[in-house]
């Protein structure tokens, strides 16, 4: 019953350069010692996509402002608690800058043919040919922890 969950907003945003995405190592906070994309929180009055590059400006050092596309909408619900994360996910096809590494997070380069799965949320690996298929996706995911997914949905929508 997700009536009653507390629903929060989120991006998430993946930079894609040729063959390699540049992902970061997350040193604290939530998601700590993954491997993921830029993101955070959408503060209040402040747009979905301006959150999104804001992120990948604090967490990285980039600007992707004229570069971001919306891709994708993920939800994750966890056992036991009453959060649900909606969380906006962008591919950018470029950058402005030096990727550089902040408080939050270490930028790294990984070829698309090698991505480290085992240190990504378990949800990635499920999602992430339908990103590097240039589709768009909806999807929902189950945790129990943060390294479980007990059940999900996804699935392939029409490109906005
Ligand atoms: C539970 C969860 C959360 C996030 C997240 C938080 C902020 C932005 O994304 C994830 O990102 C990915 N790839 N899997 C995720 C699972």
């Amino acid at each position: 019953d997700l009536s009653q969950l507390v629903r929060k907003l989120y991006t998430l945003t993946i930079i894609k350069h040729g063959e390699k995405l540049l992902l970061g190592f997350k040193k604290r906070g939530f998601g700590q010692n993954k491997i993921n994309g830029f993101g955070g929180k959408v503060e209040s009055g402040e747009s979905i996509a301006n959150a999104a590059v804001r992120e990948v400006d604090e967490e990285s050092g980039l600007d992707v402002s004229r570069t971001i596309r919306k891709v994708g909408l993920l939800e994750f619900s966890f056992e036991g608690e009453n959060t649900l994360m909606e969380v906006h996910v962008f591919l950018a096809d470029g950058f402005a800058g030096q990727p550089r590494e902040s408080e939050e997070m270490r930028p790294e380069w990984h070829p698309i043919s090698s991505l480290p799965y085992d240190r990504m949320w378990a949800d990635d690996r499920l999602w992430y040919p339908l990103l590097l298929a240039g589709a768009c996706f909806r999807g929902h995911f189950h945790f129990k922890g943060h390294d479980t997914v007990l059940e999900h949905t996804l699935r392939e929508v029409p490109v906005q």
